[in-house]
């Protein structure tokens, strides 16, 4: 893609929807210690050849600042000259984009989500029954099951990258990183957020049930 075709409206417009859901995220205390990270894509889509704002690197998200997004190709490179530096997790972000052709992509690294994929890493994914919030996924079947894919989390982001075209279910829009965090996505940034908070709901249902069973 010729990446000047991103007009400057098309680059506010998707900052401002990142500095949205940040904003919320960043008040239920979803970004620990500047964990996290959150995307949009921005202009046409091919698998090969798509652009997207990603939060900057090491940033407290809970502040707003105007370094707080930069624009970036299918490689993760940055389109524009810029000091800032990309998500360290940005690799993941363009594969579930050429994987999936996805809107929006955001991460949480949370108590609830951390918890359970260690509970269940062993099954290689987290088991949720019957719950009402898995009609969030667009799954309506009677008393639904679903498993959401567990993958190992290694401190060199490359390794992780493909190991996720094999995990990655087509009806679960999302991905857990072992003690690491969520990865959930949507056509969207509303159908993401819609995915995100319905995951976290699951995962604390999923966990306290655990619990109360024993
Ligand atoms: C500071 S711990 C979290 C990081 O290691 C990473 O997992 C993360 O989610 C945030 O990295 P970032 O490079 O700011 O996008
Ligand atoms: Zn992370």
């Amino acid at each position: 893609m010729n990446h000047t075709s991103i007009t400057l409206e098309q680059k506010q417009f998707a900052y401002s929807q990142l500095t949205e859901v940040k904003t919320l995220f960043a008040n239920r205390g979803w970004f620990p210690g500047t964990s996290g990270n959150l995307s949009v894509r921005v202009g046409d889509y091919t698998p090969q050849d798509f652009t997207f704002a990603v939060t900057a690197s090491g940033k407290d998200k809970s502040v707003n600042t105007p370094e707080d997004y930069l624009l970036v190709d299918q490689t993760g490179k940055p389109v524009e000259a810029t000091h800032l530096k990309p998500s360290a997790e940005t690799s993941i972000h363009c594969e579930i984009y050429r994987l999936t052709g996805c809107g929006a992509i955001f991460h949480v690294h949370t108590v609830f989500n951390s918890l359970v994929s260690e509970l269940f890493w062993e099954r290689g994914s987290i088991p949720v029954d019957g719950v009402e919030l898995i009609k969030a996924f667009n799954i309506w079947d009677e008393d639904a099951q679903i498993d959401i894919p567990i993958v190992p989390n290694y401190t060199n982001v490359p390794t992780i990258v493909p190991l996720l075209e094999g995990s990655i279910q087509p009806r679960i829009p999302g991905i857990m990183l072992r003690k690491h965090g969520i990865y959930a996505w949507g056509a969207n940034a509303f159908e993401a957020k819609r995915h995100l908070e319905a995951f976290e709901f699951l995962f604390e249902y999923v966990y306290r049930w655990y619990l109360l069973k024993k």
